[in-house]
């Protein structure tokens, strides 16, 4: 589905006005391999994995380098740095199906049978074909994550970047979520950032937790 990287962050620094976030990071995650980053609430986690997809808020200043396979894609738009990112909240759309949803990550050049096949092989590898035509609000709040992790990985991402995306799942669906979500690393040799609060979904083959200090000028 997508081509092997390994990503690179080069000399990375995130500020919030004067207060520094992040110094000087150098960090590598090779394809597969799973980072954890922890810390407060209000600490700028989230705000450092939307700095790496190109989105600094105001206030914020972002230096350094993102590389991916020596590419780098610090100077690219969002939508060319195949990054692939899944939150709490799913952000599933609301006026379509779950297979418009899915459908709608697929590259413009696929033709209808061919994206139809493509959404409905998808859906049948986790037993959720039957489920092509409902809208995203009848799901449960573990399909919907499923669903959402589907159309994620149909852009086919070359990159993982996961801000507390079992949060909001109860703690059976949660464990089956994240053995999901680490399968699909796991085959398609994603370097993947997570953001959590919770060691439990921290997996066994993380390599490296990162843990990012309070931040003094916010009211968490
Ligand atoms: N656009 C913005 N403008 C100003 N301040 C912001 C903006 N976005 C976030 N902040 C502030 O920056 C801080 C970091 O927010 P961020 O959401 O990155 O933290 P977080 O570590 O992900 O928190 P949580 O664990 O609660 O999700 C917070 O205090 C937040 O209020």
């Amino acid at each position: 589905m997508n081509k092997k990287g390994i990503l690179q962050l080069q000399s990375i620094s995130l500020y919030f006005g004067r207060e520094p976030i992040i110094q000087g990071l150098n960090l590598t995650i090779l394809p597969g391999e799973i980072v954890v980053l922890m810390g407060p609430s209000g600490c700028g986690k989230s705000t450092f994995l939307s700095a790496l997809c190109g989105i600094v808020p105001d206030q914020f200043q972002f230096s350094g380098k993102v590389l991916l396979d020596q590419q780098d894609l610090t100077c690219l738009p969002l939508a060319r740095r195949k990054i692939g990112m899944l939150f709490q909240d799913d952000l599933l759309f609301p006026h379509m199906s779950v297979k418009g949803n899915l459908a709608f990550a697929l590259p413009q050049e696929i033709n209808r049978r061919e994206r139809h096949n493509q959404v409905i092989a998808l859906l049948a590898e986790v037993g959720m074909e039957a489920l092509a035509g409902r809208d995203p609000a009848t799901l449960s709040g573990g399909q919907r994550a499923r669903i959402s992790l589907l159309r994620t990985l149909l852009a086919q991402p070359r990159v993982l970047l996961l801000d507390e995306p079992f949060s909001k799942l109860d703690q059976v669906t949660r464990s089956q979520f994240r053995q999901l979500v680490w399968s699909y690393t796991e085959r398609y040799q994603l370097p993947t950032l997570l953001v959590t609060h919770d060691i439990a979904d921290i997996p066994d083959h993380c390599s490296q937790v990162l843990q990012l200090p309070y931040m003094e000028s916010t009211s968490c």
